[in-house]
């Protein structure tokens, strides 16, 4: 791994974190090789300067879709890109040829569709999203174009998505080279069809995965010269045999004994079957049942699936439980069993009971104890079951056929991972051992590969470093004296124990730098693999590696009358006879080395599938967990082979895109890329990186070193950005606050102005109201006194009036009287002086105008004037 150089203050960084394996967070001190951190949960952490990784503050927000591509090729940026790709769904991505597949834990069935097919068919590599079909793809290319065998190795922890990828490989290569059915099943259709059959026999449910395949994996398929499927061989490695006895809770034993028990009622009946919870091997677990998977419709798709793979009807229906005869329930199990075996009752008895001793006297039967007596019936039935998936799978083969003309062929390896757990046994030590085999392989691929890129591109990669794991490989298999031999020694030894095998462990091994003793046991032992100590608990190492079938088993099952059961037992060589022990380490370790034979001859291809949490569930990324998986496949061992070299290269155009700034006046003098790059690279002092003809690589730590100039650069132009910036705002705050101040200031006086105005036009109204108030009441009590003088006056004037009226009118009344009086009086004197007047005027016209008349009538007519 990269190592960490140019950190400082307020560089952005990756640092340990007991939940999270890693956190960022931005440097805030550094005070000599103590550094302080602001995390970004909030945390302030300190650690030492050598425990931080440089974060890439430039990397694309979706994650790169091959690791190589990133900047700092270290554990944090491997798990952060694999996190943000994996929020969005993309569960596959690149570490240079690696395929690294997160199962998803839920179906994503557009990613698998024909239509993807089609798409991956023949594109090339790394130009869609990283996908198996494109590894699949590109080696079937290989194998058409290079005539070359090749092959896909996919591993992981149980549960990571092996078994499915391997499906999806399968079922792409079909879909590359399969043919037209045209007469009956196609070879590939009877390669897809056989892994039901194998599932229900070599799979069963454990606390880490619903469907876990107990045993490895490695399926060649053959092509003829056009790129046809023509043959196809499936080989499979080390069989849990335990699990046939021996179950705990709440796993279950092989999927096919449930099947079996949920068959149509016919067969339950014929084979005398019934209630799972009747068995002794499945009743240890109290889980019988699957959620989500039917039993019964299993048992008929299995038995379909056996149909379509070559197995007939008769050889289908061979099956067996085996029991003591404790009681008359044990007797009829014992019977149905000797009748399933077709083998005498008797026989089969005394074959679970007694041992038969050979003296050079006589023949001694005699009786096991009832401990020895189970141990024995386990035995059988563990012989019996991993002879009969033996069978199956030759029976698979030999249906499918092998193409013996077939000069290339693709094999697919689904095999277990790495395990370590509380208990580690003869099964993890041998599943470790071959994970240590593939790892070397791995390594020095990844170490060809490297190699390959560097003479490619011409530089010199002569002194690169490459850590071999050949010293465990040699504590473990090496031959007189490794802990294969050593355990092989003790099994053929009949004094042995566990004890004395760990003591000769713990002499032949005392200075090895692998092999450590524990200090408080007596029996276990560590071994230091390459992804870390495992602890092995050695009291069943001796039992489990024997593989010997007890003669009377043997004798017993080969005299069978069933031509099946006796066929799985055929009679030894003499020869053989004498040598009764075989060992299943060994013939483990040689099927072993015929796999690493096959695979040396092919072009490899790695998968490694990454289970994301421990509650098989979507969307749960376990970081501490992950990381643990990526140690153990060997994705950061590739990382650290290539960080060994040159793990940063980056095209020259690249290049100077980013670090063009470091050497500003290159940029604009006229040098080709390569000059430029070698300019920068010398201006800044590097020493040990190299310039290929396309790319510049760099040593481990040189690229952050280069980050850390540029992030001086830029931090520096950022520095006289933010003042003028800061004081360009700073201004315009300012002026908008003065505007603001201004603003509100009058708007305050305004407001109080008004306020006062209010004030002054309340005051005037009151006085106006208080005047008029005034008014009223001055006018109110003017009037009413007005009123009252007037009252008052007139009173005194009318009473003053009428008392003048009253003298008035006594006056008045007599003058008038006294009027009335003389007026008559003159009225009647008038009277008679007027007709004294008229009689002495009428008496004196009557004389003149008598006079007259008789003048007139004597001159004028006669004028009368009255
Ligand atoms: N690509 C995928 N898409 C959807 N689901 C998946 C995918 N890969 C794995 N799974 C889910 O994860 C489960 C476990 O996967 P699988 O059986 O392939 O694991 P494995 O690595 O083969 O485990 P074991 O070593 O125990 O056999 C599957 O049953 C399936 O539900």
């Amino acid at each position: 791994m990269g190592t960490p150089v140019n950190i400082i203050v307020g560089s952005h960084v990756w640092i340990e974190d007991p939940e999270l394996a890693w956190i960022d967070g931005q440097v805030l001190k550094i005070t000599g090789q103590n550094v302080e951190v602001q995390a970004s949960n909030g945390k302030k952490i300190t650690a030492n300067l050598s425990r931080l990784y440089p974060k890439d503050m430039e990397a694309p927000a979706g994650g790169v879709d091959d690791m190589t591509k990133l900047s700092y090729l270290h554990e944090p940026g491997v798990l952060e890109n694999l996190k943000i790709r994996y929020e969005l769904n993309e569960i596959y991505t690149y570490t240079g040829n690696i395929l690294i597949a997160i199962n998803p834990f839920q179906r994503l069935p557009h990613i698998y569709d024909s239509h993807m097919m089609q798409q991956y068919k023949g594109a090339p590599f790394g130009e869609l999203s990283p996908h198996v079909f494109a590894v699949a793809d590109v080696a079937y290319r290989a194998m058409i174009n290079e005539g070359k065998s090749n092959s896909i190795l996919v591993s992981g922890e149980s549960g990571a998505g092996k078994t499915e990828t391997t499906k999806m490989l399968m079922r792409y290569l079909a879909f590359l080279g399969g043919r037209t059915a045209t007469e009956g099943r196609t070879v590939e259709q009877q390669v897809l069809e056989s892994n039901p059959v194998l599932e229900a026999f070599g799979n069963a449910k454990t606390v880490r995965n619903n469907n876990s395949s107990r045993f490895g994996k490695f399926v060649e398929i053959q092509f003829d010269k056009q790129g046809r499927i023509s043959g196809a061989a499936i080989r499979t490695y080390l069989l849990e045999r335990s699990r046939v006895c021996q179950i705990s809770n709440p796993e279950r034993n092989y999927h096919c004994f449930y099947l079996l028990c949920a068959a149509p009622q016919e067969e339950v009946e014929k084979y005398k079957l019934g209630n799972p919870k009747k068995f002794h091997y499945l009743n240890q677990s109290s889980c019988y049942e699957l959620v989500g998977v039917s039993d019964a419709h299993d048992y008929l798709a299995t038995r379909r699936a056996m149909d379509i793979v070559g197995i007939n009807a008769k050889d289908q229906g061979k099956e067996v439980d085996s029991s003591v005869p404790k009681d008359d329930n044990a007797k009829f199990h014992l019977k149905t069993a000797s009748e399933l075996l077709m083998c005498d009752l008797v026989a089969l008895e005394d074959a679970l009971c007694k041992r038969v001793m050979i003296t050079p006297e006589e023949v001694i039967k005699r009786s096991l104890d009832p401990q020895s007596a189970l141990v024995s019936r386990d035995g059988l039935a563990k012989t019996l079951y991993s002879r009969l998936f033996d069978w199956l799978v030759d029976k698979i083969n030999s249906s499918i056929g092998q193409d013996p003309n077939s000069k290339s062929l693709i094999g697919v390896l689904d095999i277990y991972g790495f395990e370590s757990f509380k208990t580690n046994s003869f099964e993890q030590f041998c599943i470790n051992f071959t994970n240590e085999k593939l790892q070397q392989h791995f390594n020095q691929h990844v170490f060809k590969m490297e190699q390959e890129e560097y003479t490619k591109e011409e530089i010199d990669w002569s002194y690169i470093e490459f850590v071999d794991n050949q010293d465990v490989l040699d504590l473990i298999e090496k031959k007189p004296g490794g802990i294969v031999a050593l355990l092989d020694e003790a099994c053929m030894f009949p004094k042995s124990t566990h004890e004395t095998f760990s003591n000769k462990l713990y002499q032949t091994f005392k200075s090895h730098k692998r092999f450590i003793k524990p200090k408080l046991s007596r029996t276990d032992f560590t071994i230091a693999h390459y992804a870390g100590e495992v602890l092995y608990q050695s009291d069943q190492f001796l039992d489990k590696n024997k593989d010997y079938v007890v003669p009377e088993h043997q004798d017993l099952l080969s005299a069978s009358k069933c031509s099946f059961v006796a066929g799985l037992f055929p009679p030894l060589p003499e020869a053989s006879k004498s040598s009764k022990f075989s060992s299943i380490g060994s013939r483990f370790k040689l099927q072993l080395q015929q796999l690493m034979e096959t695979l040396n001859s092919t072009e490899p291809h790695y998968i490694r599938c990454v289970k994301p949490n421990n509650l098989l569930k979507p969307a749960i990324f376990e970081n501490a967990n992950i990381m643990q998986q990526l140690r153990c496949g060997g994705v950061l061992e590739a990382i650290r082979i290539s960080c060994a070299g040159y793990p940063t290269r980056r095209a020259f155009f690249e290049f100077i895109n980013r670090f063009g700034l470091l050497a500003p006046e290159l940029l604009e003098g006229n040098y080709d890329e390569k000059t430029t790059c070698q300019k920068i690279l010398d201006k800044k002092g590097l020493k040990g990186f190299q310039i290929g003809k396309t790319k510049v690589f760099l040593r481990a730590g040189q690229m952050a070193e280069l980050d850390a100039r540029r992030a001086e650069v830029l931090s520096n132009a950022a520095k006289t950005i933010q003042r003028r910036i800061q004081t360009h705002i700073a201004r315009k705050r300012f002026i908008a606050l003065r505007a603001g101040a201004i603003c509100l200031q009058s708007l305050c006086r305004g407001k109080l102005a008004g306020k006062q105005f209010d004030c002054l036009k309340k005051e005037a109204a009151a006085v106006k109201i208080q005047k008029h108030l005034r008014r009223y009441e001055a006018r109110k009590s003017y009037n009413k006194l007005h009123l009252s003088a007037l009252v008052l006056q007139t009173g005194l004037r009318a009473m003053a009036a009428r008392k003048e009226f009253r003298f008035r009118k006594k006056t008045k009344a007599s003058i008038i009287i006294q009027a009335r009086w003389r007026c008559h009086k003159a009225s009647s004197y008038y009277k008679k002086l007027l007709i004294g007047v008229i009689k002495a005027q009428t008496r004196w016209r009557g004389k003149v105008a008598r006079k007259e008349l008789r003048k007139l009538k004597m001159v004028l007519p006669t004028v009368v004037w009255l």
